[in-house]
C-alpha cells in the first residue's frame, strides 16, 4: 500500500516537527522553511506501507484556493491538520481547512479521504488556550479523527496519528501514486537539518 498524506496548518504549529518525528524519531527544535515530500516505509500486519508525507511551511495560500494548495489537496489520499493547543487562531483555521478540503474532494468525487485533526504542543499545557474537548467536538462534528500530541516529548503519539490514518486507508486501493507534475520538490532530510531555505514555488 502506498498513500499520500498532506500535513497542513497555520505557521509554527509543529507541522515539520511532527513530520520529522515520524521519519527520524527525533525532535530537533528548529526546522527550515523547506517544502518537502518525504517517503516513509514500515510494516503493518506483515505488509509494507509507504507513506509520502508532504510538509510545507505555512503561507497565505495554505488557506486559500491557489493552484499549489489545490494541487496538494488533489494529490493527497489523507490529511493531517495541525493546530497548537496554545494558539486559538490555529485551531479556528482547522475548521476552515476541513471545509475547503471537503469541497475540493466532493468536486473530485473523493470526499471520503480521511482527515485527522492534531492538537500539538501538549507539553505546553500551562499555556493552553484550546481545550481537548473542543478538538474532540470539532472532530465529532466534522467526521474526522482527533489526537492531542507533543511532537517535542513523545514519538509514540505522533506514530499513532499516522498509523491511525493507515488503518483508515487500509481497505482503499491506494496503490497508484499520482505524479506531481513538477520536479525538484523532493528534498532529502539533510535539507531539514541544514536549515536550507528554498524558493521552489
Ligand atoms: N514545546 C513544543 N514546541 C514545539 C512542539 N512542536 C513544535 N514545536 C516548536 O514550535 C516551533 C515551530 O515548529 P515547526 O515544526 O517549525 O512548525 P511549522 O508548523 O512547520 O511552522 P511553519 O514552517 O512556519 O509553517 C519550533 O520552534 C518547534 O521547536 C511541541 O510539541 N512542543
Amino acid at each position: 500500500m502506498e498513500a499520500n498524506i498532506v500535513v497542513l496548518g497555520t505557521e509554527r504549529v509543529g507541522k515539520s516537527a511532527l513530520t520529522v518525528r515520524l521519519l527520524t524519531r527525533r525532535f530537533i527544535g528548529e526546522y527550515g522553511d523547506v517544502e518537502s515530500i518525504y517517503s516513509h516505509s514500515f510494516a503493518v500486519d506483515g505488509r509494507e506501507v509507504t507513506l509520502n508525507v508532504w510538509d510545507s511551511p505555512y503561507s497565505e495560500d495554505s488557506s486559500g484556493e491557489t493552484s499549489l494548495f489545490e494541487k496538494k489537496v488533489q494529490w493527497a489520499d489523507a490529511y493531517v491538520l495541525v493546530y497548537s493547543i496554545c494558539d486559538r487562531a490555529s485551531f479556528n483555521s482547522v475548521g476552515r481547512l476541513i471545509q475547503t478540503i471537503r469541497s475540493a474532494k466532493v468536486y473530485l468525487n473523493a470526499d471520503k479521504a480521511p482527515i485527522v485533526i492534531v492538537g500539538n504542543m501538549r507539553d505546553l499545557h500551562h499555556r493552553r488556550t484550546v481545550l481537548s474537548e473542543e478538538g474532540r467536538l470539532l472532530a465529532l462534528n466534522t467526521d474526522c479523527h482527533f489526537y492531542e500530541v507533543s511532537a517535542a516529548e513523545n514519538y509514540h503519539g505522533v506514530l499513532m496519528v499516522f498509523h491511525g490514518l493507515v488503518d483508515r486507508m487500509k481497505d482503499a486501493k491506494l496503490t497508484t501514486k499520482r505524479p506531481l507534475g513538477f520536479k525538484g520538490i523532493v528534498r532529502s532530510m539533510s535539507a531539514v537539518f541544514a536549515r536550507r531555505r528554498t524558493d521552489s514555488f
